[in-house]
């Protein structure tokens, strides 16, 4: 679903993020994308996102060049994916079924539609009895359930997540990741950058290690860090 060919990335005040980067990633898999601060992550996910452009190399995202495509063709790319990030970035005016409903409604959804789905999705990530609160009201892991609700709601492809566990305890970061793989289990691939180790190794899917801007180690069932050779 998703390849980077060679993909670089220097910014504009000379600071080199990405460098020679070359991943595939399969449609339904689950991607743990790791590396010290600064090593790329982000860059790698907004790239993904076409909210940053390469400087060399080629990404095709579902048969797409995300390099030759147009500007107005980004908005329909943002819809096959949805992002969830380590502070929520929720609408604190508006209440926890708006929040969700607000994503449908900038994709021009159908009211019925958005009346039908939206109590849906809040009933699958656990919140159906929390509708009508405010982002205020809820704990930091209801605030991120429904910040995953939101980028569910469309029913993207890809679920890109930027540290999401990142501002919650490990019982909630523990709930938030079951939550995650049961909708990985349902189909949609997710790629998920984080400095958590622990549910990294108690995970054991694909790990991507990002350093200095290069992949240094991609392995299917890894660990946040290399593990030691036992052979002596
Ligand atoms: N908009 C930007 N302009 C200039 N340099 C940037 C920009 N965004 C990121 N960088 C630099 O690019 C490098 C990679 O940053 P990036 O945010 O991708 O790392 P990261 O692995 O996500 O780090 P963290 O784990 O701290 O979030 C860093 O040296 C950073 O300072």
């Amino acid at each position: 679903m998703i390849q980077m060919f060679n993909v670089s990335k220097t910014y504009s005040n000379g600071v080199k993020a990405l460098l020679d980067v070359s991943v595939r990633i399969q449609k339904g898999s689950f991607v743990f994308l790791v590396g010290p601060s600064g090593a790329g992550k982000s860059t790698f996910i907004k790239l993904l996102f076409r909210e940053e452009r390469p400087s060399g190399g080629q990404i095709i995202f579902n048969g797409r060049s995300l390099i030759r495509m147009r500007d107005k063709d980004v908005p329909h790319l943002r819809r096959q994916m949805g992002v969830v990030f380590q502070d929520f970035r929720l609408l604190p005016k508006k209440t926890v079924f708006e929040n969700v409903a607000f994503a449908m409604e900038v994709v021009e959804g159908p009211v019925k539609k958005i009346r039908q789905r939206v109590p849906q999705v809040l009933d699958m990530v656990g919140l159906g009895s929390k509708a009508n609160l405010y982002p205020h009201q809820l704990s930091g892991g209801e605030q991120q359930r429904v910040s995953i609700a939101r980028a569910i709601v469309n029913d993207p492809m890809l679920i890109i997540a930027d540290e999401p566990t990142g501002n919650l305890d490990p019982e909630t970061a523990k709930e938030i990741m079951d939550l995650l793989l049961d909708i990985n289990r349902r189909g949609t691939t997710i790629i998920m950058a984080t400095h958590a180790r622990d549910i990294v190794d108690s995970m054991r899917q694909r790990v991507i290690a990002i350093e200095g801007g290069r992949v240094v180690r991609d392995e299917e069932r890894g660990s946040y860090e290399k593990e030691k050779d036992t052979e002596t």
